[in-house]
């Protein structure tokens, strides 16, 4: 949003919520002035802070419908940003629908770049690329074959491509090159083209959703053991393999690994467990961001001296639901393949064109 389009969006939503918000009262609902305020946030660009409730008020707003404005938790911003994107950077979201990183990202590109999108869901990947054309107006191209004795290939390559094209052109700038497949991520040889090209990695994948509000309203309705032991363990070894994953894409210099859970099973520990096998190491994720002073991070012994640099938010201290965050910086090269005696490599999917 430019700084003009910012204002005019302003305006428009002030005007829509205090509207929304007279016709409860005559309706003698009770609703609390904030739920009618919108200011823009003082730290995360481009983002203005809306009171929660405010929400379901502004779904039908044109400015929503057409995809100009966003209606997502703050915490989903930080992602993107914490990867310190630049114009023409190759990105891979490795768990992308339903897509409100992968689309922050694409605008974070300013129109240049090339983002990789995978989902393993078939449904929930078809509803990432309706957000897509959406917010960052991607359009498709045809997903063409080319020679005949490539046919099976060809057929693989396109069960799990679901769309490759084009986002919105930037002023001078081409528009971000975006491919989205229906797959699983660790299904992905990082050494194949032009997966061997990645230079940045979100990894955002299935949690125990415990930073999230509904996962404790949930919790007290059903009495349910939501913090299951089994669960988390099970989440947590997939959360490893997919972050260890991540750390071998051979030209990577940053991977951004979140969640929305509270447990350091899932967090912290999942870092201390890919961390040694790499050649990363965990950086400031933003130096502007203050964690909240008293911080339960799990039980279990003290958290390692890089855990400061990781980014946890609290859903009263930083108006956004609970969530961790983890940059990744390379510190050395990856070695070279050796050239002898190394077997094929299989090449499970395809390539850009
Ligand atoms: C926490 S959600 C991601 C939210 C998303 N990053 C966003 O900001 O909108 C995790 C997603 O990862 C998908 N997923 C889980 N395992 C996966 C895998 N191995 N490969 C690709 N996608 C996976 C899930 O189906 C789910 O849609």
């Amino acid at each position: 949003m430019g700084k003009t389009g910012k204002k005019a969006v302003l305006k428009q939503l002030r005007k829509a919520l205090k509207e929304k918000r007279a016709q409860e009262l005559q309706e003698g609902k009770e609703v609390e002035p904030e739920v009618a305020e919108v200011k823009e946030d003082e730290v995360v660009p481009n983002v203005l802070v809306l009171h929660p409730s405010s929400r379901a008020w502004l779904q039908n707003l044109p400015e929503v419908l057409s995809g100009q404005l966003v209606l997502q938790d703050r915490s989903s911003c930080l992602s993107a940003l914490a990867a310190g994107l630049t114009p023409g950077t190759t990105v891979v979201d490795s768990c992308a629908a339903p897509g409100s990183k992968t689309s922050h990202a694409i605008d974070l590109l300013e129109g240049s770049g090339r983002m990789f999108a995978f989902e393993k869901d078939p449904k929930r990947a078809s509803s990432l690329l309706e957000r897509l054309r959406l917010l960052t107006g991607f359009q498709e191209v045809a997903l063409h074959t080319r020679t005949k004795k490539s046919k099976a290939n060809r057929a693989s390559r396109a069960s799990a491509a679901l769309a490759r094209g084009r986002c919105l052109p930037v002023g001078s700038k081409p528009g971000v090159e975006v491919e989205l497949r229906t797959m699983d991520f660790l299904k992905v040889d990082p050494r194949a083209a032009p997966w061997n090209e990645v230079e940045v990695l979100l990894i955002d994948p299935s949690c125990s959703g415990s930073g999230l509000p509904e996962h404790h309203l949930t919790a007290a309705a059903t009495g349910a053991d939501t913090e299951n032991d089994g669960r988390l363990r099970r989440l947590a070894a997939f959360q490893k393999r997919i972050l260890s994953h991540a750390l071998q894409f051979p030209k990577a210099r940053t991977v951004v690994y979140s969640t929305c859970s509270l447990h350091r099973v899932e967090n912290e520990d999942v870092v201390e467990a890919a961390l040694p096998s790499s050649r990363f190491q965990v950086v400031q994720a933003l130096p502007w961001w203050h964690n909240a002073p008293k911080e339960e991070h799990g039980h279990g012994s003290t958290l390692p001296s890089w855990a400061s640099h990781c980014l946890r938010s609290q859903p009263d201290v930083h108006r956004c639901r609970g969530f961790f965050l983890c940059r990744l910086d390379r510190t050395a090269p990856e070695p070279e393949e050796p050239a002898q005696n190394a077997a094929p490599r299989k090449r499970r999917v395809g390539t850009w064109n």
